[in-house]
């Protein structure tokens, strides 16, 4: 069922791939190339004061052509809602990739490492901080790609970057001293602190600085110490050494990296910047998108290069990137029409569309109520208003650093989940509050999803509150009685792709193994809600102090034919490794399908998933479940 009626008959939604703090991510098929594209959707009325951080986020994307960067096709802004139309990173996080291996070798994490500092040193050019670089918002491709997404934190300084900035913001384990301390900082030396904690976490498999007490992680941070594993190379410490300088002014720059020895081992070439351009005229793509619409190609053209991301940028876009692939150029005819009257510029479609009295810089773009979509050339600067450049228009409800404490310790870990403070804004210096040096006490992280609001002062309990009743209404306790009732159909089969994130099983019954995992979950104490054959869990945090909140998918599914799997993919691999099973692997080399679950991260701390998955998967039952390749 199409729920949303301004996509539908021109994008078929299918499953939820991901969900955020403030989005559901969906993926869809862009009906009139057949493309399959990412639609993050996102409810205004739990946005809230949190609207100017997706402003600024489809500004930024609107500007961003980088091949290591998520692309923005189509941006639909209804009275409700706002969806972002982007490009489909398949290959899932870079978070469970490092999970799924333990840690990645030297070699894979200057491949992905060069792709991160071409991304981030392009960003920084056009004038742009990230302020929230982890492994979770660095998604994959089909071919290993990776694409940095979530541009909700990052800030372009009026002035440029050699300004300061002042929110306070990002993810605890990935903050730098100096915003731990509440300073003022660059967007550029925060940036490249957070990718030392990500090189470290890739090649380590674990994070330089952690600690259940937010207190002693700060402490950490602010000493710099970590422990050097001895695996790692001493050209890799050296260059993690770099970037995790305490002192901003002694880190080593964005450009010092570009042609770091330890980027160009092997590879001999800096990293490049690489600017995109599938912006550019394409006569190919422009001439089937002209035929189709039965006009000129100059016509085509001008009414496409206004960029205003609707529906024929997002066709243009994915025609590009299929040309790019060397895949067929074609157009599909949709069951809606009129579509477009490109020569007079009215729009029939999506007619819905309302005035938004929350999001002015949104609507706003709508001329006539015709033209759909805000426009900002790539590398022009956004004329749109948003915290980080209108200090006045910034809701003053809380001055206080959010990465100081809370005023009420809670005795439980939160999940390091990324944060920023709700009042200063980046262009009006706020006096830095000194974190605390009180004794120890374990008390809640200021993150947006925190249970008890009056945890949280000003605006953030508004955001934080309304984050979590959203979530709330997703979580059931589920008693056995129910899971027999809701036993329906067959549990997908993976293709040999789709095996990332499943452990497997020797067994070859899913009711089996669905019953062991609920019993699993729920000597855990995590409540979870049974779809079919997905059981969706959080976990309950007082039950389990050291570790957090998060919650997650469980999906039980089948591996493929042994025999069609790719050697280094196969479950026998990694059961001959790991010696979890019995059967010898001999045995196992047979057509019929195995049972394997798959996991999926859907909010909440990474790392806290990996250890509850890890404790879940390992309770399901020693002798059937390995854990594949990974070390959940
Ligand atoms: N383009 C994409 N392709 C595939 N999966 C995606 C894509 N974009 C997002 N996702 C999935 O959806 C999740 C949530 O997306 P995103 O981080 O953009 O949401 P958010 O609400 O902004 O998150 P946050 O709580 O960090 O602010 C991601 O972690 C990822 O797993």
């Amino acid at each position: 069922m199409v729920k949303f009626l301004e996509l539908k008959g021109f994008y078929e939604l299918e499953r939820t791939i991901g969900c955020g703090g403030f989005a559901k991510v969906k993926l869809a098929t862009h009906l009139a190339t057949g493309e399959k594209v990412a639609v993050k959707i996102m409810d205004k009325a739990l946005l809230g004061a949190d609207l100017a951080r997706v402003k600024l986020e489809i500004s930024a994307l609107k500007s961003l052509s980088h091949e290591n960067i998520c692309k923005l096709y189509e941006v639909i802004e209804i009275e409700t809602h706002i969806f972002l139309v982007m490009e489909y990173c398949s290959g899932g996080e870079l978070f469970d990739h490092i999970v799924e291996k333990n840690r990645l070798t030297e070699s894979e994490s200057r491949m992905f490492f060069r792709q991160i500092v071409s991304a981030v040193a392009y960003l920084h050019t056009l004038g742009y901080a990230h302020r929230d670089l982890k492994p979770e918002n660095i998604l994959l491709d089909r071919h290993q790609n990776l694409k940095l997404i979530d541009f909700g934190l990052c800030a372009k300084p009026e002035g440029g970057m050699a300004n300061p900035l002042y929110t306070s913001c990002g993810s605890p384990t990935y903050a730098a001293p100096e915003l731990v301390q509440g300073k003022q900082y660059l967007g550029t030396e925060v940036d490249v602190w957070a990718m030392g904690v990500l090189l470290y976490t890739l090649l380590a498999g674990a994070l330089p600085f952690d600690d259940v007490n937010i207190d002693s992680l700060y402490k950490k941070i602010l000493s710099g110490k970590y422990e050097e594993p001895p695996f790692m190379s001493l050209e890799s410490l050296r260059l993690i050494r770099c970037m995790l300088q305490v002192d901003p002014t002694k880190r080593i720059t964005i450009k010092e990296l570009l042609s770091h020895p330890w980027l160009t081992l092997g590879v001999l070439e800096p990293v490049q910047i690489m600017l995109q351009n599938s912006k550019m005229y394409q006569r190919e793509c422009i001439g089937i998108m002209a035929t189709h619409y039965n006009v000129e190609n100059r016509t085509m053209w001008q009414h496409l290069k206004k960029w205003k991301y609707d529906y024929h940028t997002a066709t243009y876009l994915l025609l590009v990137s299929k040309k790019k692939r060397g895949s067929g150029l074609k157009l599909y005819s949709l069951s809606v029409k009129p579509l477009i009257d490109i020569d007079k510029e009215s729009t029939f479609r999506r007619k819905p569309i309302l005035r938004s009295i929350n999001s002015p810089a949104l609507t706003d773009t709508i001329n006539n109520g015709n033209n759909l979509h805000q426009h900002t050339p790539p590398g022009e600067v956004s004329k749109l208003k948003t915290e980080e450049n209108t200090p006045n228009k910034t809701p003053k409800t809380n001055q206080s650093n959010k990465f100081a404490h809370p005023s009420k310790p809670s005795g439980i870990r939160k999940p390091y989940k990324r944060i920023r403070s709700p009042g200063p804004d980046d262009t009006s210096p706020v006096p830095a509050k000194k974190m605390s040096t009180e004794p120890s006490t374990p008390v809640s992280t200021p993150e947006r999803k925190l249970t008890n609001s009056s945890d949280t002062p000003g605006s953030a309990k508004r955001v934080l509150g309304s984050i979590e009743r959203s979530f709330q209404k997703v979580v059931n306790v589920l008693t056995p009685r129910k899971i027999e009732e809701t036993i329906t159909g067959r549990p997908p089969v993976l293709t040999s792709k789709e095996l990332f994130n499943v452990s497997t099983t020797q067994c070859r019954d899913p009711e089996f193994v669905m019953i062991e995992l609920s019993k699993a979950l729920e000597k855990k104490g995590v409540t979870c809600k049974r779809k079919g054959f997905t059981l969706r869990g959080k976990l309950d945090p007082s039950a389990n102090k050291n570790l957090g909140e998060c919650s997650f998918e469980l999906e039980i599914c089948l591996i493929p034919d042994l025999h069609q799997l790719p050697q280094s993919n196969t479950p026998t691999k990694s059961i001959l490794k790991r010696g979890v099973y019995n059967t010898p692997v001999k045995n196992l080399k047979n057509k019929e399908n195995f049972v394997g679950i798959r996991r999926k991260r859907l909010r909440g701390d990474s790392w806290c998933y990996k250890k509850v998955c890890e404790e879940i998967l390992a309770l399901t039952s020693k002798e059937f479940v390995s854990f594949s390749e990974s070390a959940v």
